[in-house]
């Protein structure tokens, strides 16, 4: 099985290879639970290493996939195991039905949790997930009527079918192999990409037409149903649920655990889960010194982690993966498309209009009162001396900042208060000026991820996406190139990929945050090239660039700011020689040439 972070062309190859053998392997699983008649210790040590594996899988999509941290994964474990609990013991429901019942709760708690915190993020999320965990174990501590306090809830008892610890076994081995088999798969999935973008770079996520915080919030709700569900099955597994088994040190064993194994993979929650409750099991015998297995057990650990940062999965994939390379798999060639572009077919004859445009930082007036339009099929430059606003526009007409005042018109509609994904939908799309690519990805990957959103009028099976990304990227020359990773390409081919990516997106218009800069001269020429081929397929374009050679060889229209202000508009041979704008360039009076 390939890691959930690689799902190269290479990787989807061989993909029905996999598949036969997960599911060969997860047979053979279930067979020897339901037919082998393990001792009960045995038993309960496998049932808890199925069950917690599910809840660490959780684990694997929120941090591994989607880069968010969740110390509160007891708690989701244990709202299921409530849920199974009370409902059969106090409340006489059916088993299936309480699960169902965990299910939804914990779904609702883990979307509300992460709407209501996503955006924090990093340290703050942190902390609010392990409130969250306090407040759970709290509750059930101390809402004793309904949870029983510290005694727990007993004499849970297993439904109908499984009510043997052998079938049971055999029950949980077979949803760990299904949930297995989705959290493999959902890298690949649009949500999986979306995830990886997200977890990649945000902002560019949010610019190539991803809806950032409804990406989080799924990744963070699909963790906590997956602890839910681990939980449910752990309460029918044991019989009997307590607050001590959901506390947030059990938080920390279940992130452990996922670090351990490796958060790139379900296999790394399968291996991370057993060990840690194998080596416990293995060192019982130096319980007997006070402070050593402790001891033993921590450093084991620790020089896990140091050793292998990518868990012991990570590592091994690594090691397959050199083989596998080494082995010589050729790389995937694919017929390169000719590149469709939605091109200056519109009504409207202006594609943008920018009115009264402000951006104020405190007292700072970074953009002030800026008015422009951009024509359908024309190629238009904003320039301007250093801090004079360009960028802060740009993020502006992106949806990156929110205007102080001002209105922006995309095509007839207005994207004033639009957030970034819903102008991508709209028609925008945009390159950085520090380039933002997704950095664990190939280059079709980043350029399928921009072609992924709804605005987009092409198909969105993969094969058609895959077929668009590889057009754009032999449009601007990297077709070859397409599945190596954006890591390995230079400089100015990194930025060929991001042009590339908008290209797939299908905009009406293109926003270029200062292409040329750091390019050297034959980089700059083939740039060129490429903004007037695309120019040529009638797109229209606004770039920001000091490279006045660059902007006048390919500019129709210019507009020049100067302290966030307008200063000069029209065409470059009257902008370039217009008195205000050699001053603001050179400061000093129109004699000196550009
Ligand atoms: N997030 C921010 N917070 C505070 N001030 C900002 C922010 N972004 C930009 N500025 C300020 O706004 C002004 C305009 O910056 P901006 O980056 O838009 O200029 P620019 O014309 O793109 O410059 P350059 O050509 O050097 O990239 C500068 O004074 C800058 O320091």
């Amino acid at each position: 099985m390939t890691s959930i972070t690689d799902v190269s062309p290479a990787a989807r190859r061989t993909a029905p290879l996999g598949l036969l053998a997960y599911v060969a392997l997860a047979a053979v699983a279930v067979f020897f639970a339901a037919t082998h008649s393990f001792d009960a210790y045995i038993t309960n040590i496998l049932m808890q290493a199925a069950t917690y594996s599910v809840a660490v899988m959780g684990l694997t999509v929120v941090l591994g996939l989607c880069g968010q941290i969740n110390l509160a994964q007891a708690a989701f474990f244990g709202l299921g195991a409530y849920a199974v609990g009370l409902g059969t013991v106090d409340y006489g429901l059916n088993f299936w039905v309480c699960i169902g019942l965990g299910l939804v709760t914990v779904l609702a708690a883990g979307a509300f949790l992460g709407a209501s915190t996503i955006r924090l993020g990093g340290h703050y999320l942190a902390m609010v997930t392990i409130s969250f965990q306090q407040i759970v174990t709290l509750v059930m501590i101390n809402w004793i009527p309904v949870t029983h306090g510290p005694d727990g809830v007993s004499g849970i008892s297993r439904p109908g079918l499984f009510t043997t610890a052998q079938a049971y076994l055999a029950f949980c081995v077979t949803v760990l192999a299904v949930v297995g088999y989705l959290v493999w798969r959902l890298p690949s999935s649009p949500l999986g990409r979306a995830m990886r973008a997200v977890r990649d770079n945000e902002l560019a996520a949010s610019v190539a037409g991803i809806d950032v915080q409804r990406t989080k919030v799924t990744a963070f709700a699909i963790c906590a149903l997956l602890g839910g569900l681990g939980g449910a099955l752990f309460a029918g597994g044991f019989a009997y649920v307590s607050p001590d088994q959901f506390s947030f040190a059990e938080s920390i064993v279940f992130l452990t655990m996922v670090l351990l194994g490796g958060v790139a993979s379900p296999i790394g929650a399968v291996v991370g889960t057993g060990l840690l409750i194998l080596i416990p099991e293995w060192l019982r015998f130096l319980k007997s010194v006070p402070g050593l297995y402790l001891a033993i057990y921590g450093l084991a650990v620790i020089l896990i982690v140091l050793f292998m940062p990518d868990g012991i999965w990570g590592w091994i994939s690594q090691f397959t993966r050199r083989f596998g390379s080494r082995s010589g798999v050729a790389p995937v060639r694919a017929e390169a498309t000719a590149l469709e572009l939605r091109g200056s077919s519109g009504h409207a004859p202006e594609v943008l209009r920018v009115e009264g445009l402000a951006k104020h930082f405190g007292g700072l007036k970074a953009v002030d009162g800026v008015s422009f339009s951009v024509k359908r099929g024309s190629v238009h430059a904003l320039i301007g001396p250093n801090g004079s606003g360009k960028t802060t526009t740009l993020n502006v007409l992106s949806g990156i900042y929110a205007p102080t005042a001002g209105s922006i018109t995309l095509d007839g509609l207005d994207v004033t208060n639009l957030p970034p994904h819903r102008r991508t939908i709209a028609g925008l799309g945009r390159t950085f000026q520090n380039i933002r690519l997704f950095r664990t990805m190939t280059a079709v990957e980043n350029v399928i991820i921009g072609a992924e959103h709804p605005g987009n009028p092409v198909q969105k099976a993969h094969h058609a996406l895959d077929a668009r990304a590889r057009a754009a990227l032999a449009f601007v020359g990297l077709g070859d190139r397409a599945d190596e990773l954006v890591t390995s390409f230079s400089y100015g081919h990194q930025r060929l990929i991001e042009i590339a990516r908008a290209l797939a997106g299908n905009p009406t218009l293109l926003l270029l945050d200062e292409p040329a800069a750091g390019l050297n001269s034959t980089e700059k020429l083939e740039l060129t090239a490429l903004l007037k081929r695309i120019a040529a397929k009638g797109l229209t374009i606004l770039i920001i660039d000091h490279d006045m050679t660059l902007v006048s060889d390919v500019a129709e229209h210019i507009t020049v700011l100067n302290f966030g202000r307008r200063i000069a508009d029209g065409d470059p041979v009257s902008v370039l020689n217009h008195p205000d704008v050699v001053t603001a360039y050179l400061g000093s009076e129109p004699d000196a040439p550009y």
